[in-house]
């Protein structure tokens, strides 16, 4: 096979029936143009064939693990990843999927499922060279002979002993390999490195809080050092866009997540995208959502890199409950939006500032809307959207004709309780969270489409369930799961549904499509994983019936 390069890279959308980028483009669309599968031929979509995975072994807090991949597909040849950082390659030709081969990375399943916050994660592979690269939940980046299924070699980037995993894919940018961190629950100081694939040695490492003296440290004040234990986690993958040369990074929550008294100062690079220097790794730019954060947003979504009406936006769908667009050569803020049914901890976001319109820079411990923010003097707050956000890390996708924009919603309430955190509460890999959550609210979910030219909601699919598995996007159609099974197709523009599929086990997994043998297929893995089972399960009683699976649907005409 070919070599996967830079300028195959930078021109993946030429590959029409291919899909070599996790987010499938630089710029993070998601977007396929295939057309077989359209609005009239939805109707006949059926399963094509299904392949059983593996994974779903407990470790450490976890009773079982999950899918929450997106398949890479190249030339007919499948990669996809199941929790536990097992890389399958799949030969989807002659209408079936045989298994290749099955690269086991032996996770150290104890060491790394003891500090996974939120389930046995991995969220899929890319392609470089003759190599598939992946992470594993331990912290390492492997690099496997796309042939032989062996493995190169592999490399230790984070480190489970401070709290540390991985559960995300790796972005390749001119020859390295990103890789992004776990662990904000954990007291961890948040990174984005940088592998060169070639040397297999590390080119830059970014940290997202900064050091004694650099710019921003002056956002963490008071007397516990609250810096070096401060989250800024960066555990979703992110974008890139060659025109500026810059990598587009979202970064999580501060810790301990909800006791920001801990954390005096706006906490900066927490809750922010960050456009970094490919070449070095340096910040130019940042932009944040919720300073000195005291909900849990995480700001880790991806941003697609879109152009509208002469502007170079980056857009993200916040955990906040909304949608920004920033300038992506500068992070000057351009518009805000609520995607989500009901905001509870502000009045808004100041169009103006982009900042939430209670915000006092003046102030060293934010309160928002204090009657639902915890805090000393509020024990017990309810806030919405819920601490697992608006929108979480199942990616959104971009119909660049119709200019919509297209985010898998949990529309969301919870309950938290606020405890003190004090410096003697910090033990390596221990919880550092200062409270927790519980569910006394239903919680149920939509596809909610923004207009990128006026940066409003422009329609809404409601959902019985959470969508925790993310979109994909073709020309008249837009594709999702839910955890409760359903596989679906909406009309891009009514999101009216027009298919659906029962699969008999909870999606957590995007949907992605491609071509074989002149054909086109939709697949999609399915197997409930995540944070959902352990944390947020009381609020969708229904699901506690989904059990632990793994399987791969493959879906044609
Ligand atoms: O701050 C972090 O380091 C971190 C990591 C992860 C993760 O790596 O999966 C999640 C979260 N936070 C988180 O807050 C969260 O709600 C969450 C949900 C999930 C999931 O896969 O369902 N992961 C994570
Ligand atoms: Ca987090």
């Amino acid at each position: 096979a070919d070599g996967v390069t830079q300028d195959r890279l930078l021109n993946a959308d030429k590959e029409e029936g291919n899909w070599i980028h996790h987010h499938k483009n630089f710029a993070g669309h998601r977007y396929s143009t295939l057309t077989q599968i359209n609005k009239d031929t939805v109707k006949n979509l059926k399963v094509a064939w299904t392949l059983q995975l593996g994974g779903i072994e407990p470790g450490g807090i976890w009773s079982h693990g999950g899918l929450e991949g997106t398949p890479i597909v190249e030339n007919g040849m499948m990669y996809v990843t199941d929790g536990w950082g097992s890389l399958y390659k799949i030969d989807t030709r002659g209408g079936t999927g045989r298994l290749v081969w099955k690269m086991d990375p032996k996770t150290d399943k104890e060491w790394a499922g003891a500090v996974a916050c939120c389930g046995v994660n991995n969220r899929g592979a890319a392609l470089w060279g003759d190599l598939v690269v992946t992470h594993t939940l331990d912290g390492r980046l492997v690099a496997t002979n796309k042939e032989t299924g062996q493995v190169a070699w592999q490399r230790q980037v984070a480190d489970p002993d401070k709290g540390e995993t991985i559960t995300g894919a790796p972005l390749i940018v001119k020859d390295m390999a990103i890789s992004g961190v776990g662990g904000a629950e954990y007291g961890i100081r948040g990174w984005i490195a940088a592998t060169d694939l070639k040397s297999e040695k590390e080119v830059w490492r970014t940290f997202t809080i900064p050091g004694k003296g650099e710019p921003g440290s002056e956002t963490w004040k008071g007397p516990n050092n609250a810096a070096v234990s401060g989250g800024g986690s960066t555990w979703v993958t992110g974008t890139f866009d060659p025109a500026t040369d810059t990598i587009v990074w979202g970064v999580g929550n501060p810790g301990p997540d909800w006791d920001n008294a801990y954390r005096p100062g706006d906490n900066l690079y927490t809750d922010s995208t960050l456009g970094l220097e490919a070449a070095t790794g340096k910040i130019k730019w940042h932009f944040q959502h919720t300073p000195n954060d005291p909900y849990d947003y995480d700001s880790v979504s991806e941003n697609l890199l879109v152009d509208v009406g002469g502007r170079k936006l980056a857009i993200e769908a916040d955990r906040n409950g909304f949608g920004y667009a920033v300038d992506r050569t500068n992070g000057q803020f351009v518009w805000a939006t609520p995607f989500v049914k009901k905001v509870t901890w502000t009045k808004g976001i100041n169009p103006d500032t982009g900042k939430p319109f209670e915000y006092d820079p003046n102030k060293d411990v934010q309160r928002y809307i204090a009657a639902n923010t915890p805090s000393a003097e509020n024990k017990t707050a309810d806030f919405c959207p819920g601490n697992m956000g608006g929108k979480n890390w199942p990616p959104t996708a971009y119909n660049p004709t119709l200019q919509l924009w297209y985010i898998p919603v949990i529309e969301s309430c919870n309950r938290v309780t606020h405890e003190e955190m004090t410096t003697a509460s910090l033990k390596p890999r221990e919880f550092f969270t200062g409270g927790g959550p519980t569910n006394p609210f239903r919680i149920t979910g939509s596809v909610t489409a923004i207009d990128v030219k006026t940066g409003k909601v422009a329609g809404k699919h409601e959902t019985q369930f959470p969508l925790l598995g993310g979109m994909l996007a073709t020309p008249d159609l837009v594709f999702t799961g839910e955890p409760s099974g359903g596989v679906m197709a909406l009309d891009a523009k009514s999101l009216d549904k027009l298919w659906e599929f029962r699969t008999g086990g909870g999606v957590n997994a995007p949907p992605m499509t491609f071509t074989v043998d002149g054909k086109q297929y939709l697949a999609i893995l399915v197997g409930l994983g995540g944070a959902w089972d352990k944390w947020f399960i009381d609020s969708t009683p229904e699901l506690k019936n989904i059990q632990p699976g793994s399987t791969l649907y493959v879906f044609a005409l």
